[in-house]
C-alpha cells in the first residue's frame, strides 16, 4: 500500500528456534529467548518482567514494535521484520554462584549502556563488513548517519537492599527503506544496514552475533567485578568510539549546551570534553559532532 511502511512482510522473519537453539540451554549464554511477532516496547516488557521477579537472562525479541521507546523520551521505530528490536534482563546486583559473579554495585552499572555499545558495534563489523562507530554513548553511526540505539533502563528492587535490575534494548535498523527511516528531532539523520550497502543483511546471523557479544562482554565485566578499565571493556569501547578526538555540540539535559573537544572517556564511562571554560566530564546528555 503507497504510502504506509508497515506492510513489507515479504521479508522473511526470524527463527525462534534456531535462535534459541544457538543462545540459550546448556551451551548457550541466555537463559531464555522469546520471540514476539509484535509488541508495544520490548523494553516495556521486559521492565514489566523484571518488576514480577523474572531471573537474570531473559531476552525478549519483537519483530515490530508499536511503541518502541528511545533514549530521553523519543520514539524508535520499528516497521515488521526489517531491523532488530531486543531487550535483555540484567540482575548484575545479584551473586552467580554457579559463574564465580559477586555481586556488582550500582556505581558501575554506568557501563552497561557503552557495553552494549560495543556488542552491536562488533556484531556490525562481524557481519555486515561496513566502518561503523559509537557516537557517546552508544548510537551506531555509518557515514554519520544513526543505524542502532541503546536503551537501559533501571527498574528499581523489592525494597531499599535489594539492587536494581537493569534492562538492556538494543534496536537496530537492517532492511528498512529510505521511505521508512524515522525523523530524528536530534537532527541526527538515520540509515539501515541496507541503505549503508552491507554485505550481508540477514538478522538471525546479526541477531546471534550481537547476543554473543553482549553476552560475553556481560561476562568479562562481571568477572572483573564491573571494573571496565581490567576487563579490557574501556580499550574495546574506545576502538569502537567515534566521538573521541571529535569537535562537539554537548546539550545537557537540562537544556544547557556548550562546545569543545572530546579527549577521552574515563574510567567511569563519562566523556570527557575540553571546552572554553576547561575540562567536562559527561554522565548523560546528547552529543553531536561538529568536525
Ligand atoms: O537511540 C535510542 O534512542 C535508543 C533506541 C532503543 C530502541 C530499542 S528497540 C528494542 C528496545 N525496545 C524499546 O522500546 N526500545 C529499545
Amino acid at each position: 500500500m503507497p504510502g504506509s511502511p508497515y506492510t513489507d512482510l515479504d521479508r522473511p522473519p526470524l527463527s525462534a528456534a534456531r535462535l534459541a537453539r544457538a543462545l540459550t540451554g546448556p551451551h548457550g549464554p541466555w537463559r531464555r529467548l522469546e520471540l514476539r511477532a509484535e509488541t508495544g516496547s520490548t523494553n516495556a516488557d521486559v521492565v514489566d518482567a523484571a518488576r514480577a521477579g523474572e531471573p537474570e537472562g531473559l531476552v525478549l525479541v519483537a519483530e515490530r514494535q508499536t511503541a518502541g521507546r528511545g533514549r530521553r523520551g523519543r520514539v524508535w521505530q520499528s516497521p515488521p521484520r526489517a531491523g532488530i528490536a531486543t531487550s535483555v534482563l540484567l540482575r548484575p546486583g545479584e551473586a552467580d554462584p554457579e559463574r564465580g559473579w559477586s555481586p556488582i554495585a550500582p556505581a558501575a552499572y554506568g557501563w552497561l549502556p557503552l557495553l552494549a555499545g560495543v556488542a552491536v558495534a562488533e556484531a556490525v563489523a562481524l557481519l555486515a563488513e561496513l566502518d561503523a562507530g559509537l557516537k557517546w554513548p552508544n548510537d551506531l553511526l555509518i557515514d554519520g548517519a544513526k543505524c542502532a540505539g541503546v536503551l537501559a533502563e533501571a527498574v528499581p528492587g523489592n525494597g531499599p537492599t535489594q539492587p536494581p535490575a537493569i534492562v538492556v534494548g538494543i534496536g537496530l535498523n537492517v532492511t528498512l527503506r529510505a521511505d521508512e527511516l524515522p525523523e530524528n528531532p536530534t537532527g541526527l539523520p538515520a540509515t539501515s544496514l541496507l541503505l549503508a550497502g552491507a554485505t550481508a543483511t540477514d538478522r538471525d546471523p546479526l541477531l546471534r552475533a550481537l547476543l554473543r557479544a553482549l553476552a560475553d562482554w556481560y561476562a568479562r565485566w562481571r568477572s572483573a567485578g564491573g571494573d571496565a578499565v581490567a576487563c579490557g571493556l574501556r580499550d574495546a569501547y574506545l576502538a569502537a568510539c567515534a566521538t573521541v578526538g571529535r569537535e562537539v555540540r554537548v546539550l545537557l539535559p537540562d537544556g544547557a549546551e556548550f562546545r569543545g573537544t572530546a579527549t577521552g572517556v574515563d574510567a567511569d564511562g563519562q566523556l570527557i570534553v575540553r571546552g572554553p571554560d576547561g575540562e567536562r566530564r559527561l554522565a548523560a546528555g546528547d552529543v553531536l559532532h561538529l568536525r
